[in-house]
């Protein structure tokens, strides 16, 4: 039998991506679409490349009707406002996957700092597992509600967990993340800083210094170094519709110089088939993983620094968002962990 499933958000581009992988999923089907502003409408209307495909209505948020009808929920609605939805179906006591930045902050007073909104209730927050499998691969098996991590800290984080799990940082000195970003990552809803004209031949920092998925990255690297770890990050918005690539600048322990880190790192994530380590000085670029779950990450270390380079890159709206929602499913449901991604990136 296929486990029925609802996207909450179904019309932005988080749901569509939701809706794409889930359709090809052979334990999944799709049941039920929610959307805000375009409820009646059909989703072909809004997705014309679904028609023949998925010709589902796009439905009100109707908490019991959906209790009703489906076995798992996904959110892909923004933060702010997931943190407000969620909870009936969370004490209903529905497996939830949520994409939002609104459960993965354990401490509410950081999430008001940061998202500048009021928290989630703290009993909602202490119930959401972070979904990063690599990481908590075992906790996500027990849980019922899934905190998705962020697209930039799932590229950083996994280009720096093996560093710091190996213990060969230097923690006098600070760990530098360089992140850029596709356009897609602000959504589908218009704004000016990302209409054509804004952003084609051209390329802007943003947020700086207050970007909301520094204390998430902060969070996940204290909880592995059982004390604070300290990060720099910035984001970049560059002139491509997906994709992230984070360079990462992370300072290493003087009688460390003779270590094969790309070995390190490969050996770390051996049972990981969506992390794959390039050889050694081999820099991935984002468009290798385009469409797919893939974290591709390479690693080189610069002897007149003392500074491990590392290069991450992900799709951001898969293994940065819905891909990694079908993980963390597969995951909580014992099922393999690739079903429904196991495909070849689109290229060129
Ligand atoms: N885009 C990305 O790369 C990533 C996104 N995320 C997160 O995923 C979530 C979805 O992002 P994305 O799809 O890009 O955003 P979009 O703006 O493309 O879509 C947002 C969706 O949320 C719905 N929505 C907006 N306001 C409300 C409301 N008040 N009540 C109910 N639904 C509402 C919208 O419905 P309608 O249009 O009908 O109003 C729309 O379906 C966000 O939390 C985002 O932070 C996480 C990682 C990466
Ligand atoms: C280009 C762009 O604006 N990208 C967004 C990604 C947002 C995101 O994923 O936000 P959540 O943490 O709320 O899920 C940003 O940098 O804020």
């Amino acid at each position: 039998m296929l486990l029925k499933a609802c996207v909450i958000g179904a019309n932005g581009y988080g749901g569509i991506e939701l809706i794409r992988l889930l359709y090809s999923h052979p334990k999944v089907t799709i049941d039920v679409l929610v959307s805000h502003s375009t409820q009646g409408q059909a989703i072909t209307a809004q997705y014309p490349q679904l028609q023949n495909i998925v010709e589902l209505p796009l439905e009100k948020l109707d908490v019991n009707e959906i209790l009703d009808r489906v076995d798992v929920v996904f959110f892909a609605t923004p933060s702010g406002i997931t943190k407000d939805i969620a909870p009936a179906f969370i004490e209903a006591g529905l497996p939830c996957i949520d994409l939002s930045g609104d459960f993965r902050l354990k401490d509410g007073d950081v999430y008001s700092e940061w998202y500048k909104n009021t928290p989630a209730q703290q009993q909602f927050l202490d119930r959401a597992v972070y979904g990063l499998a690599e990481l908590y691969r075992g906790d996500i098996q027990q849980a019922a509600f899934i905190a998705n991590p962020g697209c930039y800290p799932t590229a950083a984080l996994l280009g720096i967990i093996p560093a710091i799990k190996l213990g060969v940082i230097d923690e006098s000195r600070t760990i530098i993340i360089d992140g850029k970003t596709g356009v897609s990552g602000a959504g589908r809803k218009p704004a000016l800083g990302t209409i054509f004209s804004e952003i084609n031949e051209n390329t802007k920092a943003y947020k700086v210094g207050t970007h909301q998925h520094i204390p998430e990255m902060e969070q996940v690297l204290s909880d592995i170094n059982n004390q604070q770890v300290t990060i720099l990050f910035n984001a970049h918005l560059v002139p491509m519709t997906r994709g992230i690539l984070c360079s990462i600048y992370i300072p290493i322990n003087d009688n460390l110089t003779d270590t094969n880190f790309t070995e390190l790192y490969k050996e770390t994530y051996r049972d990981d088939y969506f992390i794959r380590v390039r050889p050694e000085k081999t820099w991935p670029a984002t468009k290798e993983v385009y469409g797919t779950n893939f974290c591709d990450i390479g690693v080189g270390f610069d002897q007149r620094t003392n500074t491990l380079t590392v290069v991450s890159v992900i799709d951001n709206l898969v293994k940065g968002a819905a891909g990694q929602a079908v993980q963390n499913l597969n995951l909580v449901n014992h099922w393999d962990e690739k079903l429904g991604l196991d495909t070849i990136p689109t290229y060129p």
